[in-house]
């Protein structure tokens, strides 16, 4: 490949990953001070937008894979949605992306806070890595209920990148009501368990950015979790939460190294998670 068909290439990704403002920043830069884009960048992008590109996305729907937990109407997950190479290209694209200057946890030169999340507000582009997994959860026909699957102009506009290493989790919440019902979580990298136990009352009050601890309260003592619901989630699976799974259950994933369920020994290695969901419009006088 030619330097300019390389050039025009690396303007076409930047174009597709943050419109057209940093196109013209780079091409300003680049008749300065020949800026060159990160390959890695690059290579990451394109090696996944060409896996994306050879995937028809009804072919990833499996019903046999897809389960429902029965004592948690609304939470739906499908194992191995995306193929093992899918999978990889996604967490090596996602990690270098957004954790590239990110030490793993325990590193001794690790001075600065750790970033561990990521975020991107907005509609997702028509060729960004995340419209392709929007698409999965317009398309499949149980994650979503339809009401949801359908909704417009998006059905979402927020992704959150989490990255875990080694020991971390999150602790068992539901997520903030300023997000709308139906929320898909998809895993990369290192397996883990996620736990749902029934919201209490400070659980929701925590969801709907108010004290739990104010006059509403629950006394700790009376939280008693030994009753969780747990599922493995694996390089490639999704987990979509909707109606009672979103609201009236919380989620999480323990603090561990290791692990045990259903007679599978789960040692934690990297992982990161893209959650997918939309903010409720603030315009529409319900909030
Ligand atoms: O990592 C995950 O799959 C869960 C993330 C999550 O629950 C959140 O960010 O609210
Ligand atoms: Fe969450």
């Amino acid at each position: 490949m030619g330097t300019n068909s390389k050039g025009e290439t690396e303007r076409e990704l930047f174009r597709d990953l943050f419109g057209d403002s940093d196109v013209e920043t780079a091409e300003t830069q680049e008749h300065c001070k020949q800026v060159t884009l990160p390959n890695t960048f690059d290579n990451s992008y394109s090696h996944l937008m060409g896996c994306i590109k050879n995937v028809d996305i009804r072919t990833l729907f499996n019903n046999d894979a897809t389960e429902e937990a029965r004592e948690i109407p609304g939470l739906v997950f499908q194992k191995r949605i995306l193929p093992p190479e899918l999978s990889t290209a996604f967490f090596k694209y996602l990690e270098h992306v957004y954790f590239s200057e990110t030490p793993k946890s325990g590193d001794t030169c690790d001075i600065q806070p750790r970033t561990n999340q990521g975020m991107y507000f907005g509609e997702f582009p028509q060729f960004h890595p995340f419209s392709f997994l929007e698409q999965i959860c317009r398309l499949h026909p149980s994650l979503l209920p339809a009401s949801i699957r359908n909704r417009t102009p998006s059905l979402f506009n927020q992704a959150i990148i989490n990255l875990y290493d080694d020991e971390e989790g999150i602790g068992d919440h539901v997520d903030l009501f300023r997000f709308e019902d139906g929320v898909v979580g998809f895993s990369f990298g290192g397996p883990c368990v996620m736990q749902f136990r029934k919201a209490t009352q400070a659980d929701k009050l925590k969801a709907a950015a108010q004290d739990p601890k104010g006059p509403y309260g629950v006394s700790k003592k009376a939280l008693c979790y030994e009753n969780y619901h747990k599922i493995l989630l694996e390089s490639g699976d999704v987990y979509a939460m909707s109606g009672e799974a979103r609201y009236e259950w919380t989620h999480g994933i323990k603090e561990t190294s290791r692990e045990h369920l259903q007679g599978f020994d789960i040692a934690r290695a990297r992982r990161i998670s893209v959650t997918l969901r939309k903010l409720v419009d603030s315009n529409n006088g319900c909030n």
